[in-house]
């Protein structure tokens, strides 16, 4: 077993090399720390709070890989003097007026303050569990420094997002790493792995479909999972994100015991001109109206906690888009957030990441 508790610097005797311990920078003593990462989000509604996220997000090449030459000035010329005002109005609209921060930010710090205290009653102070963004704050390089400060030597860094994409995990991983990069003495840093396969992840899924299902007065006709789409482009050139999403769905139904024809499977948030992963779920929800399912139930299994893209997205506008094709009843099922099932599989996964350190 590693020795975790030598809080000191040794010495090899006397001699020019040697210091007086005074002369040292403190130490703190040795711990592990555990960073969830979250995506991000923005400081406030307003424009230049609203720009200055989305400019620091559409300028990652993970997320949008073109050339910069061609995508900086649309970027700066174009979509930033207009996307801010309409993602300010649906993060207005979804605003945590009491905190004033973005459902996202509420949400990951319940998770982490759950995580820490299940964390504490196995470990004691041995481990420290904080929370970090890809985009705006608490930035990636700022809770790094400030877990290593800290006494952790030892980094399991935990990008929350079930399935993989260069677009989320990947881009989560870059960040953390640059933050090494500028740092004299760096932690040992293990990154966590998707999870989407996991069979605590697939139990909290079915488990919180089980739960909304109870409440209702009759079983919706069709249950779709919507997870958030990336470029086809992405597919072909080899990111595993949608094929991780597909076995999401055929693990959760399996475990549901559901037949196929009972829950599809859509990507939405489509952003630009490009193609995206198909099938499209607000035309999805309008096709299923059409062809005469009129209650269904949507749930959004990319996302570990709700965000604009489920509160507004989901639940306003792919909601209308159902209702306007002639659907009666749309029961949105929210995101794991901080339930006790999650927590539950974010500690398995994190223990047996932290195998050999604790
Ligand atoms: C433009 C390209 C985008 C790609 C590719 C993309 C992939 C991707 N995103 C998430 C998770 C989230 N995205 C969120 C917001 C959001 N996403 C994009 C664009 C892309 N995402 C934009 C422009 C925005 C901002 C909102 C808007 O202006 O419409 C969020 C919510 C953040 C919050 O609420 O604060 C999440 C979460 C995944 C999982 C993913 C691909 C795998
Ligand atoms: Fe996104
Ligand atoms: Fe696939």
């Amino acid at each position: 077993m590693l020795d975790q508790t030598k809080t000191e610097i040794d010495h090899p005797g006397s001699g020019r090399l040697a210091h007086a311990e005074s002369d040292h920078p403190p130490v703190p003593r040795a711990r592990v720390g555990v960073i969830i990462a979250n995506l991000g989000t923005p400081d406030g509604t307003d424009y230049w709070s609203m720009r200055r996220y989305l400019n620091e997000f559409l300028s990652d090449r993970r997320v949008i890989d073109y050339s910069p030459l061609l995508w900086q000035p649309l970027l700066q010329g174009i979509i930033l003097t207009k996307r801010p005002f309409s993602s300010g109005k649906a993060y207005a609209g979804i605003w945590n007026e009491e905190k004033d921060e973005s459902p996202l930010l509420t949400i990951t710090r319940a998770q982490t303050e759950k995580l820490a205290e299940a964390m504490a009653a196995k470990f004691g102070d041995d481990v420290i569990v904080d929370f970090a963004m890809r985009y705006g704050n608490p930035s990636t390089q700022s809770v790094i420094e400030r877990v290593k400060a800290a006494g952790a030597e030892r980094i399991v860094f935990f990008p929350l997002y079930p399935q993989y994409s260069a677009a989320t995990t990947g881009t989560a991983n870059d960040q953390a790493f640059r933050a090494l990069m500028k740092m004299r003495w760096q932690p040992y840093i293990r990154t966590v792995p998707a999870y989407y396969e996991h069979p605590l992840y697939i139990e909290a899924l079915a488990k919180s479909v089980e739960e909304t299902y109870a409440k209702l007065s009759s079983k919706p006709d069709i249950l779709v999972t919507s997870y958030h789409g990336v470029p086809k482009r992405y597919l072909m050139e080899g990111d595993p994100y949608h094929c991780q999403c597909q076995k999401t769905t055929r693990l959760m139904r399996e475990r549901l015991g559901w037949d196929k024809s009972q829950v599809v499977t859509t990507f939405q948030s489509k952003f630009g001109p490009e193609e995206w992963l198909q099938p499209y779920t607000v035309e999805e929800v309008a096709r299923l109206a059409e062809a005469g399912h009129k209650h269904i139930a949507v749930m959004a299994p990319a996302f570990s906690s709700d965000c604009v893209e489920t509160l507004e997205e989901i639940n306003e506008e792919i909601k209308e888009s159902f209702e306007e094709a002639g659907g009666e009843t749309f029961t949105y099922i929210p995101c794991l957030n901080d339930a006790p099932a999650h927590i539950d599989m974010m500690m398995a996964v994190l223990e047996n990441e932290m195998r050999g350190w604790v």
